[in-house]
């Protein structure tokens, strides 16, 4: 692989030393793994490779081949994980089936492009000898999805995921409702939920397939602004008992819940109780965001009833950064860093999104067919060159749980159109969030970035091959 200093790894590792030899997947190869916690990814691993590479590798308890150990090593923290490549062959050790299964995205990396392929490759299979020594930099590493303005069926949710992992994400904040959409079906309040939307049993699958690959679950039901589509489904929930129209468009800031009718309190403690009771994630989003149609006084009233609500369903609160309670606020306003320290003030830690860096809906260049530029245009370079720790004055490494990486999709329809804006942007925000600030930069990026475009083609995935990165 071209990588400048050995393997083309995104995220690059922590630390990583080449080593003296080569290893080479023979067909008589086995996978080897001794606990129960590692059996679960030893398959998954097993089942990637053997379809491109059309090899039996059955998964044996003893080591083998390739060996997958959990062990009691906790110097490398929940994720962490080593990674050996000798001529005998591939040792992944990690504390726990997490670590490995992390560690198991950076052995498909090491492996050439083909290992993706959906059909069994031509060999050979070599792998260069690496000493790997990896842990991430912050525990939250998310994509956000936007089923909302349109909304995507659980097997294209399916896909945006396993896409992600393969870069070491580890959280999807599911943007589930909005001014154009509520697509979570809610039992005590069935209007809100139309045709396009999740049964709790389709939510229950999407949460199930993150958990195997350890991704958690973050839902995000966006109160008291973006809240049409409950205002057109129940008249009750308005101010003045008149039902809002359904709505298409594209603008924010129009509408709000009923800060004074006991009513949405109670809406808002069904709908918790129920979204809570789907969710094994320790978040639960009331979004906050855009609340122009709320006043002051009236928001903080509002945020200080759901603080209660989310509490008394055992959740800890998380919003975008207008909210004002909470455990976790999520920055995105650029023009807004003063919301980010306020909530850190607050004793609240942060997702770091800016719009014009992490925003995955904004154009690259203005002949993008789709997205948005009201953060501005956003090539792969503005994307990736910014650190969570420099990037709003006052606002430190330790006032930081993590980053991600939005995808609104008021013009996004297909599942081309996601893979288009976030293939090649999602790896880079990933990167942040996992390697040291120390051992990255663009222009080693770029270079390894450029051994990815086979691997999505491998795939099938539609990006967009940016003229900044020297593809392989
Ligand atoms: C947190 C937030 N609220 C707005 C803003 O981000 O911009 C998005 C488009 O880029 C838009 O879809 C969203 O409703």
């Amino acid at each position: 692989l071209a990588g400048p200093a050995g393997p083309a790894l995104v995220p690059v590792p922590a630390s990583l030393r080449v080593t003296e030899g080569a290893f080479t997947l023979a067909a008589d190869a086995r996978i080897g793994v001794r606990s129960a916690e590692g059996a679960p990814v030893a398959e998954q691993l097993a089942r990637l490779l053997r379809r491109s590479t059309g090899y039996a590798l059955p998964v044996v308890r003893e080591p083998a081949e390739i060996t997958l150990e959990v062990s009691g090593g906790q110097e490398l923290g929940r994720e962490g994980y080593t990674l050996d490549v000798t001529p005998a062959g591939v040792r992944l050790a990690a504390a726990t089936a997490e670590g490995v299964f992390r560690g198991v995205q950076t052995l498909r990396q090491l492996l050439p492009a083909a290992i993706e392929s959906s059909t069994p490759q031509p060999g050979p299979w070599t792998i260069g000898g690496v000493r790997i020594e990896d842990r991430p930099r912050f525990p939250y590493r998310g994509v956000m999805l936007d089923v909302a303005r349109h909304f995507f069926t659980v097997e294209q949710v399916k896909r945006y995921i396993d896409l992600a992992v393969a870069y070491k994400v580890n959280v999807l904040h599911l943007h589930l409702t909005d001014d154009q959409g509520w697509r979570i079906e809610i039992r005590s309040w069935p209007e809100l939920a139309g045709d396009d939307s999740y049964s709790q049993d389709d939510y229950r699958e999407i949460v199930r397939y993150a958990a195997e690959r350890f991704v958690t679950v973050v839902p995000e039901i966006d109160t008291p602004g973006h809240t049409n589509a409950a205002l057109a489904a129940y008249a009750e929930l308005n101010c003045d008992g008149v039902a809002r129209e359904p709505y298409e468009g594209t603008e924010v800031g129009f509408s709000s819940l009923c800060v004074d009718k006991e009513i949405t309190y109670r809406f808002l403690d069904d709908v918790v109780r129920e979204v809570a009771a789907l969710t094994p994630g320790p978040y639960l989003n009331l979004g906050g965001d855009e609340a122009h149609s709320t006043s002051p006084e009236d928001y903080e009233k509002f945020v200080a009833r759901a603080q209660e609500i989310v509490d008394v369903h055992g959740k800890q609160l998380m919003g975008w950064a207008e909210i004002t309670s909470g455990a976790v606020a999520q920055h995105w306003q650029p023009r807004e860093p003063d919301r980010a320290r306020a909530a850190v003030a607050r004793g609240a830690k942060l997702v770091m999104s800016p719009a014009d860096r992490a925003y995955l809906d904004m154009k690259y260049t203005d002949s993008t067919e789709y997205g948005l530029d009201w953060a501005g245009l956003v090539e792969v370079s503005d994307s990736y060159d910014w650190d969570p720790a420099t990037v709003v004055e006052g606002i430190h490494e330790q006032d930081i749980l993590g980053v991600e990486a939005p995808l609104w999709t008021e013009t996004l329809a297909t599942p081309d159109a996601l893979e288009f804006m976030a293939y090649p942007r999602l790896p880079g925000i990933a990167e942040i969030g996992w390697s040291p600030a120390t051992v990255r930069s663009w222009e080693d990026y770029r270079a390894r970035l450029a051994a990815h475009g086979p691997r999505w083609s491998a795939r099938s995935v539609t990006f967009y091959r940016s003229p900044e990165i020297p593809w392989s």
